[in-house]
């Protein structure tokens, strides 16, 4: 029985089929390769080159795989692009996630793991952030993501598929075996735009805003490894598999760091003192996102490996480093 991973060429998509690979498990890819990247997916893990939105391709590849469970990645990520096309991030990521709903139903998938984002809370009333606190979207990103939320949950409750939607907090870091990481030069990313400032891949870098209601004024997130959300979906695979119900969980260690002690680690574990810059706050930045982090932990047994800023700095300098070389050569 293989596992289908859609959005596998991606950031995160791509440690997820490491992590099923390590485990022992089967693997099929389905990416557009819109911002994901072929070679980040092994030669030997069959790849399908299309829509996770066309059912019938779908369909086909959940029967030529014998595909029995789907980790569904695939979308569009940029909350200010989701501002200035709305309709196109519904249609990515609402559109598309419910014709691969549709497809995984009309299969007889039973399980199915989906990508969600703190953003669906908004700028929360209270942090740390439980999962039963309102949910309140500012952007289309947040509001398309929890709309399939809301299609996982009605089609769980009509249908025999059981769902587990991990909100995640900030990702950060790259395989710490070096076998990916984050390869997006347009990434928008605090940790990916500080490690390319520190490579001298930027003059500089900014800081949106120090006027929030925080210690230091800067933004507080909850930084989460990549490897550990990974191993987080696992884990969740494995409840799912063994009987369990559908879980909706926080994902994060549920402790901030602020903008400035972000890039203070960057320059510690690099040795680059790079130009950094004030700039204004950027649109639709709540002062803090901080996830309440035990459910996850005590329904899942998650045990995160990598619970630490310096590591996850260095994973995401060592992998800047190897694109780098790779660029250069
Ligand atoms: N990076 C974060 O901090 C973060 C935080 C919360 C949630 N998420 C969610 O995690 C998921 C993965 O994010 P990422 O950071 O790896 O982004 P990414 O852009 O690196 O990966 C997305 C992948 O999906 C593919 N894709 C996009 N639309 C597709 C479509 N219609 N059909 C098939 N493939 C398609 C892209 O080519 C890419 O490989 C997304 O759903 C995102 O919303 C990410
Ligand atoms: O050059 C930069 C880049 C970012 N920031 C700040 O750093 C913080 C983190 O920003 P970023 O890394 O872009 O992440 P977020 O905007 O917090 O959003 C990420 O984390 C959310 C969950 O918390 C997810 O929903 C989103 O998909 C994901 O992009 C924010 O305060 C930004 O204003 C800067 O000051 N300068």
């Amino acid at each position: 029985m293989s596992v289908l991973v859609t959005g596998g060429a991606g950031y995160i998509g791509s440690h997820m089929v490491l992590a099923l690979r390590d485990a022992g498990r089967e693997v099929v890819v389905l990416d557009n390769l819109s911002t994901g990247f072929r070679g980040a997916v092994p030669h030997d893990v069959p790849f399908v080159e299309g829509n996770c939105g066309d059912e019938d391709l779908v369909k086909s590849i959940i029967t030529e795989h014998g595909v029995s469970a789907i980790i569904h990645f695939a979308g569009s990520i940029v909350v200010p692009d989701s501002v200035k096309d709305p309709l196109g991030y519904y249609e990515n990521n609402t559109v598309n996630s419910r014709a691969l709903i549709a497809a995984a139903v009309a299969s007889g998938i039973g399980h199915f793991i989906f990508s969600s984002t703190a953003a669906v809370y908004g700028e929360p009333p209270e942090c740390p952030i439980g999962e039963d606190l309102p949910l309140a979207p500012i952007s289309p990103y947040g509001t398309s993501k929890l709309m399939t939320e809301y299609m996982l949950k009605d089609t769980a409750r009509a249908h025999e598929i059981r769902f587990a939607a991990l909100r995640y907090f900030n990702v950060a870091g790259a395989d710490p075996e070096g076998r990916s990481g984050q390869s997006s030069a347009r990434a928008t990313h605090l940790i990916k735009i500080a490690a390319q400032a520190a490579f001298g891949m930027r003059r500089h870098m900014e800081i949106y805003g120090e006027d929030y209601p925080t210690p230091d004024g800067t933004c507080l997130r909850d930084y989460v490894h990549v490897s550990d959300l990974a191993e987080a979906h696992l884990l969740a695979l494995r409840h799912l598999e063994a009987g369990g119900g559908s879980l909706v969980l926080n994902c994060g260690y549920g402790r901030g760091y602020s903008v400035r002690e972000v890039i203070s680690a960057v320059k510690r574990v690099s040795g680059v003192d790079f130009d950094v810059r004030l700039a204004e706050r950027r649109a639709g930045d709540p002062p803090a996102l901080i996830a309440r982090a035990d459910a996850i932990r005590e329904v899942l047994g998650w045990r995160p490996k990598n619970d630490d800023l310096d590591k996850i700095v260095a994973h995401a300098l060592s992998w800047e480093g190897q694109l780098q070389r790779s660029n250069v050569a």
